[in-house]
């Protein structure tokens, strides 16, 4: 049985690819155990997945501050020596990052250990971590079109964002249904991200009276920082518009197949999954992503012809933008059409296919390295 190491913790768009991978090397008899942290997105997400092992990995992320590189650098110190000791308890064939904090110790204690280390990029800008670990990973997974400065790009396979096995397209009546929404309503999901949820819930709590004169039912995705609940207002013809408020949903396939329209942080994880279930959105990218990725992400998102996108500065035109959007029954049809098109489905059989070539090339798991180094 082949074993694989994965670290994808930190954020959403961070463990969602690293659960997908590891249903499809679990599918194909590997054993995975997937490396998190402490954060409670991780272990809400993880919650429904007890078919992998886990571990935490404490982490920083990096900062030019001298006081917080300080802590980075103990952080990846003593990440890097835990990750050692797990690669030997677990042994595995494989050591794989998703980006994020926890990678770079995960992938260091590989490479130390003379393992394959890969690295998946998610984004449409290279993050610090792909660009580091890149010098010494052996495949280096990229979004199409996305570039990266190293000497080793025969090593580079370009690929999309691997999406979970339960992210898939429903009826729209009946995931307006499961909601609890009205079927014959259209519906506005709205999610925030992990980080800068709040301008969309404050822009959406503002809008809510505008969009029940219109008959929008909002879904919205708050990100934690409020409590779940709802608000009721009635359209000009007396009908009820009932809108819902989640701190977080365990069912993203259900709130994606109900939308009509999202209004969307540009992750990189959000983005796949609307592909995937056919949302069409108005992507606002987050301000303070690092390297600007997630305005990348949103400009290519919008030339697939997807979606729109906007700037956080424009929030003040975003509801006449919804209104336009939501109602031009043409347009929705033709974003539709797009996400089909854009939707890459082959991306984890063919990281499962890439990654069983390279352990098979690899020769012999690192116990029987050792087994071999003790008897030689
Ligand atoms: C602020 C920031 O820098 N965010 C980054 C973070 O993504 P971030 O975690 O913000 O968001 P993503 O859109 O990439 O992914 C969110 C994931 O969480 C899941 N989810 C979300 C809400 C919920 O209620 N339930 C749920 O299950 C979604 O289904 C999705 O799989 O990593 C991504 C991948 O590197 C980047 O593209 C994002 O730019």
């Amino acid at each position: 049985m082949k074993r694989a190491l994965i670290a994808c913790g930190g954020t959403g768009g961070h463990m969602s690819p690293g659960i997908a991978l590891a249903e499809e090397l679990t599918s194909r008899n590997w054993k995975c155990t997937l490396l998190i942290s402490n954060k409670q997105v991780d272990s809400r997400l993880v919650r429904k997945y007890d078919q992998f092992e886990y571990e935490t990995v404490d982490g920083r992320p990096f900062s030019v501050r001298p006081d917080r590189l300080l802590l980075f650098l103990v952080s990846l110190v003593r990440g890097t020596l835990k990750c050692s000791r797990l690669v030997h308890a677990s042994n595995p064939d494989v050591v794989i990052g998703f980006g994020g904090f926890l990678s770079m110790p995960a992938m260091l204690a590989g490479y130390f250990a003379g393992l394959p280390t890969v690295v998946h990029e998610a984004n449409r800008v290279a993050g610090r971590v792909t660009r580091i670990v890149s010098w010494f990973a052996r495949r280096i997974y990229l979004p199409k079109g996305v570039k990266i400065r190293t000497k080793r790009s025969s090593r580079i396979r370009y690929v999309g964002m691997p999406v979970r096995n339960e992210i898939v397209s429903q009826s729209k009546t009946e995931a307006k249904r499961k909601l609890g929404l009205d079927p014959q309503l259209k519906v506005l999901v709205i999610m925030g991200g992990s980080q800068g949820a709040e301008s969309l819930n404050k822009w959406v709590k503002a809008s809510l009276p505008a969009l029940a004169q219109k008959e929008v039912q909002v879904f919205c995705l708050t990100g934690g920082s409020d409590t779940d609940g709802s608000m009721t207002f009635k359209s000009p013809k007396g009908t009820e518009v009932r809108s819902l408020f989640r701190r977080f949903s365990d069912d993203m396939a259900t709130v994606l197949s109900a939308a009509d329209l999202v209004v969307s942080r540009s992750g990189a994880g959000s983005i796949a999954e609307m592909m995937r279930c056919r949302a069409p959105g108005i992507l606002i990218p987050y301000p303070y992503s690092a390297d600007d990725h997630q305005v990348e992400n949103a400009r290519h998102f919008e030339m697939l012809g997807c979606g729109l996108r906007m700037s956080q500065d424009y929030l003040g035109d975003l509801l006449k933008e919804v209104q336009d959007v939501l109602f031009n029954e043409w347009l929705m049809q033709k974003f539709r059409h797009n996400l089909e098109l854009a939707d890459r489905k082959d991306v984890r059989e063919f990281m499962a296919n890439d990654l069983e070539r390279i352990v098979a090339g690899n020769g012999l798991s690192m116990a029987a390295r050792t087994e071999q180094g003790l008897r030689a």
